[in-house]
């Protein structure tokens, strides 16, 4: 039988290639682990246990929290207070960045930013949903109480970024900035096994990711990309196929493997888009630049922009290097 690395095998054996490797973000990588296979738990179960439909509040963003987006929430929070990695964590489900003054955090070098889980409309549908992660160092002095601009740094400085994928299959999938790397769980032995070494986007691609129940409220660039999409030119794949699963996760993922283009724009009913800058866009930015493709608003490098806010949106056009190129190019040519 082939013996596949474990992910705990993976991260020593390549500690040193990561930033500053002195053990820490190994150390971080493996309490995300736990935490994700806390919540793999509880999301197989679902539909037995009372955590399907609404928590009864709505989060930050005037959105319906759904119980797994709480529990999910608390599961990493409590995994990660619990061991000493980081010094403070930022999440969707929370208004303000949460600060881990407790002792063992004091000499912490790390921040992390999550979206808990990702694709909440999903949850009950039994539909692959997601946990999205990103990891920077501090900026302000250890020992010191972390600051909001510890968070709010530019993509390009991520120290490592990933999610986990929780559908047919369980799967991590992280860059620390050498390629990207996939681990499929299996639930019998409890261990992460490496199944996707150094993933690369294809060039180019037949899928475009887009929810078209919103095409009215669409940029002209858009509207006439969608256009170019379904003409007849097989010479250039045309017609592309469409999929849209409605969990950012799911949609990545697959256009990661398969090749394809992934379109959340802003329109009328989101002015600024809909997906988080910090915990949506970015990690997945550095994720799908570390695999070869390319993802921006439209106009700039997604890891360039400067955040201003914890929870601000995004236009955001992630995928395949041609896809985003051909769509960025109507964008210009249709300027609103
Ligand atoms: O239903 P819409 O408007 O197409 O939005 C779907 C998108 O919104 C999201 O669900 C937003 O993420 P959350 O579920 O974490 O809030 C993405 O996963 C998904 O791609
Ligand atoms: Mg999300
Ligand atoms: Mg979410």
């Amino acid at each position: 039988m082939q013996r596949h690395t474990t992910l705990g095998e993976f991260i020593i054996g390549n500690q040193k290639d990561f930033p500053y490797a002195k053990g820490e973000l190994s150390a971080l990588l493996s309490s995300i682990r736990l935490a994700g296979k806390m919540v793999n738990q509880e999301i197989n179960k679902a539909g037995l246990a009372e955590i399907l439909g609404k928590f009864g509040s709505d989060n930050v963003q005037g959105e319906e929290q759904m119980k797994l987006d709480v529990l999910a929430n608390d599961l990493f929070i409590s995994t990660l207070r619990s061991r000493g990695e980081i010094c403070g964590i930022a999440s969707e489900e929370m208004e303000d960045y949460v600060s881990f003054d407790e002792d063992i955090h004091k000499d912490a070098k790390y921040v992390v930013l999550i979206d808990p889980l990702d694709g909440s409309s999903n949850i009950d549908v039994n539909v692959t949903v997601g946990t999205i992660f990103s990891i920077y160092r501090r900026i302000s002095e250890p020992g010191t109480p972390v600051t909001l601009e510890d968070f709010l740094q530019p993509g390009n400085k991520q120290v490592a970024a990933g999610y986990l994928a929780y559908g047919t299959s369980t799967m991590l999938v992280f860059t620390t900035g050498n390629g990207v790397n996939g681990f499929t769980y299996d639930p019998g032995i409890g261990s992460f096994f490496l199944s996707h070494p150094k993933m690369q986007i294809p060039e180019d691609g037949k899928i475009y990711s887009i929810n078209e129940g919103n095409y009215v409220h669409f940029p002209e660039g858009v509207k006439k990309y969608i256009k170019w999409c379904q003409e007849l030119d097989p010479a250039t794949n045309r017609p592309l196929t469409s999929r849209y699963i409605g969990s950012l996760v799911a949609d990545f993922h697959r256009n990661l493997l398969k090749g394809g283009v992934y379109i959340y724009p802003k329109g009328t009913t989101a002015p600024k888009g809909k997906l988080r800058l910090l915990y949506e866009c970015n990690p997945m930015a550095y994720l799908m630049e570390q695999a070869g493709g390319a993802a921006s608003d439209g106009y700039t490098r997604i890891m360039d922009l400067d955040p201003t806010e914890l929870h601000e949106r995004v236009p955001f056009f992630c995928g395949s290097k041609t896809m985003v190129a051909k769509a960025e190019e109507f964008m210009d040519q249709y300027r609103d």
